[in-house]
């Protein structure tokens, strides 16, 4: 599938989440699958809270990334205003997991609800997040 990110050609772009050029980023690339926008990530040593584990902060980091670039996808520019995580299981080091972001309701034409979900290889949602999104004159 076209990574529509390659599209964007932004050397000035240093999101810690989504620049391929930060040095300490999450280096993610983004698709967009119908619905639902998708990445992948592999946590490292680097990354972790407790040893084994990805640290919470960074699931966070990755569930708000995912679930704004389905807003970036859709031409739309937004801060995060608002965000819940709920952590059901860990999240193990070098191991593939997809993260996934919807739209579930725009209200007043500004405020974004989105969801997230994290998913481990063994089909398990390990982690789930609900966000509010405002748009923003930002771009
Ligand atoms: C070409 C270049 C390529 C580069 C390619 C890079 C791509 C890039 C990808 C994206 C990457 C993103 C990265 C991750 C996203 C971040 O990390 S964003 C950073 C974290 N978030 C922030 O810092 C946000 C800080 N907060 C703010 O800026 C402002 O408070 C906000 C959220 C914009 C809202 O401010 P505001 O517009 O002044 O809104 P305000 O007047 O307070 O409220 C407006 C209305 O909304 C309501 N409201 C406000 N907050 C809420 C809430 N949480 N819940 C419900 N209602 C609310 C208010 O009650 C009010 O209602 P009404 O009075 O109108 O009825």
């Amino acid at each position: 599938m076209e990574l529509l990110q390659d599209r964007i050609k932004d050397n000035n772009n240093m999101c810690f989440g989504c620049s391929q050029a930060n040095p300490i980023g999450l280096k993610l690339k983004f698709t967009l699958d119908g619905e639902i926008c998708r990445t992948e990530f592999e946590a490292k040593e680097e990354h972790q809270g407790w040893n084994g584990y990805m640290h919470g902060g960074l699931i966070a980091a990755l569930l708000d990334e995912t679930m704004a670039w389905w807003l970036w996808f859709n031409d739309i520019s937004i801060m995060t205003a608002e965000m819940t995580t709920r952590y059901s299981y860990g999240v193990p080091i070098n191991t593939r997991l997809v993260v996934e972001s919807w739209c579930e309701e725009v209200k007043r034409g500004r405020l974004y609800l989105m969801a997230g979900r994290i998913i481990l290889p063994d089909g398990k949602v390990a982690v789930r997040a609900n966000a509010k999104f405002m748009k923003t004159e930002l771009k």
